[in-house]
């Protein structure tokens, strides 16, 4: 808690680098992270590719963040849960299968996205 400190703007730029240490870690050290920074990159180049308008841009971006921002919490989770936990607990299980499902539910609105914007553009192109 930091409720009588004084704002520092040296504490705030302490706090970025925090936090870009975190998105570090996750895009270096987790595999899920790679793998959802491949996906985007992919996605992110169909985009140009397909000349998106400015809505499809927005509800793109907004898919690839969901995934992203619920998985680096479902790592976070993951983390914190081993170090309380490392041996087999029923309520571990719980919290990690909770969080688990806030990254499918984004993977879902993800791949709905993805094929109400991508599916048209693409068979226009086929046929
Ligand atoms: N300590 C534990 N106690 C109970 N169940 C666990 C425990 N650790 C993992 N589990 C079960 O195994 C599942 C997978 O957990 P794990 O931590 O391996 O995540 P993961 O999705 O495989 O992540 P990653 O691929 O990043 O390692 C959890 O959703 C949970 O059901």
């Amino acid at each position: 808690m930091q409720e009588n400190r004084k704002f520092s703007f040296v504490n705030r730029l302490k706090s970025f680098k925090h936090a870009f240490n975190g998105l570090r870690l996750f895009f270096v050290n987790e595999h899920n992270g790679r793998v959802h920074l491949f996906a985007a990159v992919i996605v992110i180049g169909l985009s140009f590719y397909l000349e998106l308008s400015s809505h499809e841009w927005i509800a793109i971006l907004f898919a690839i963040s969901a995934v992203i921002v619920t998985e680096i919490i479902n790592s976070s989770i993951e983390q914190l849960a081993d170090m309380v936990s490392p041996g087999f607990h029923p309520k571990i299980k719980i919290v990690k299968d909770l969080a688990a499902a806030a990254v499918l539910f984004a993977a879902f609105l993800a791949v709905a996205i993805g094929l109400i914007i991508f599916l048209p553009k693409l068979f226009r192109i086929i046929g």
